[in-house]
């Protein structure tokens, strides 16, 4: 097995998580299996952002915690190349101890900003817990270094004394980024961080994170629905249906011409609000339902919604997903022969 290239932060091979379905009443059986996350594959290349799209239900929280190691996966190997030059380990091969360096190094921005934050902790609490507990000494440089981190995210240190309550939303988050940077990490792992967030907001928190990853030289996947967010922010968006990798492409080139017809349909509802600003495109209604992890459909598990489907091969086989010519990898049969549209695009 060739070994993960220099540029590359983290590998993902073939990972599963399957969660037990039970059977109602007291004698819980196990009847069956939710492929939340099932045979994935992709690779996180150092300092780029990565982002993971999809409907919900598709996968991307259950992918982003099997990163975070807060699932131990099914299947598969994450493997992760360290600070020692050249070493490189396979996360889901460790525990406990053995995971901790590595858990300082891989961190999470999560969704809910009101949520996230102990109530009962000052914001000097929270931010210094994550040193405190790597055994850092509660003394002044630890005073000092929370203050630095919560400038670094734009707040004042003088901040620190008060409780997550007295803090906006957009504050609240940048709290948590502080948190997150503070063992200086190599690689975040955000989850929906800005969709709780106003738009003006959303756009600040994404600025922030943008500044902070030229500073600290952060590789971020970035767990999202809005893909107008996502466009702005990624060089490369990976593509869940049910479970599976559908496409992963570079930004620009999968917004304007994605190769899955499921990227197609998910591109096609990008809104532009103003419509006098809106290029003809034709949306793409989704046919029926997201299928369900727990009965994926046979084939290709996007046949069942797909105009394109040939109702035999697409029904009876899996796409493999294959790499093309333009640093794109893509799970469909006919990726090469059809001509799909891309994201509207604002008329000039
Ligand atoms: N702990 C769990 N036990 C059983 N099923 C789970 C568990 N966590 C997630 N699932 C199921 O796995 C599937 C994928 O869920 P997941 O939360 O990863 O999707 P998602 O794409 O992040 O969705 P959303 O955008 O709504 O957050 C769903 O069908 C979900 O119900």
């Amino acid at each position: 097995m060739a070994e993960p290239s220099a540029a590359t932060l983290l590998e993902v091979r073939d990972l599963s998580m399957h969660f037990p379905v039970t059977s109602a009443g007291v004698l819980r059986r196990v009847v069956g299996q939710v492929k939340a996350v099932d045979g994935v594959s992709f690779c996180v290349r150092e300092g780029e952002t990565l982002s993971v799209v999809g409907e919900s239900g598709c996968g991307k929280t259950t992918l982003g915690r099997c990163i975070m190691r807060i699932y131990d996966p099914t299947a598969g190997s994450i493997r992760y190349r360290t600070r020692n030059e050249g070493e490189v380990v396979d996360l889901t091969a460790l525990d406990g101890r053995a995971l901790r360096p590595y858990r300082r190094d891989i961190r999470m921005i999560f969704q809910d900003p009101y949520a996230s934050l102990n109530p009962r902790m000052t914001v000097e609490e929270i931010v210094g817990e994550p040193l405190v507990l790597a055994g850092h000494p509660r003394n002044k440089a630890l005073h000092r270094r929370v203050g630095d981190l919560l400038e670094q995210v734009g707040l004042r240190r003088e901040y620190m004394a008060r409780y997550p309550h007295a803090f906006s939303g957009g504050e609240r988050q940048r709290i948590g980024i502080a948190r997150a940077l503070s063992l200086n990490p190599r690689l975040l792992v955000a989850d929906e961080a800005v969709s709780a967030l106003d738009v003006s907001v959303q756009a600040q928190t994404i600025n922030l994170l943008k500044k902070l990853q030229v500073e600290y030289k952060l590789t971020y996947v970035f767990i999202a629905h809005d893909l107008s967010v996502v466009e702005y922010i990624s060089d490369r968006v990976a593509v869940m249906y049910v479970g599976k990798l559908v496409e992963l492409a570079p930004t620009r080139a999968l917004f304007a011409r994605p190769a899955h017809p499921y990227t197609e349909a998910l591109l096609s509802a990008v809104p532009i609000p103003d419509p006098r600003l809106r290029k003809k495109v034709e949306r793409i209604r989704l046919a029926g339902e997201i299928a369900d992890p727990s009965n994926v459909p046979s084939g290709c598990p996007f046949h069942t919604r797909c105009a394109y489907s040939d109702g035999n091969r697409c029904v009876r086989e899996v796409p493999a997903l294959r790499t093309l010519e333009d640093d794109r990898q893509v799970a469909c049969h006919y990726a090469e022969t059809l001509e799909l549209k891309g994201a509207p695009q604002v008329a000039t």
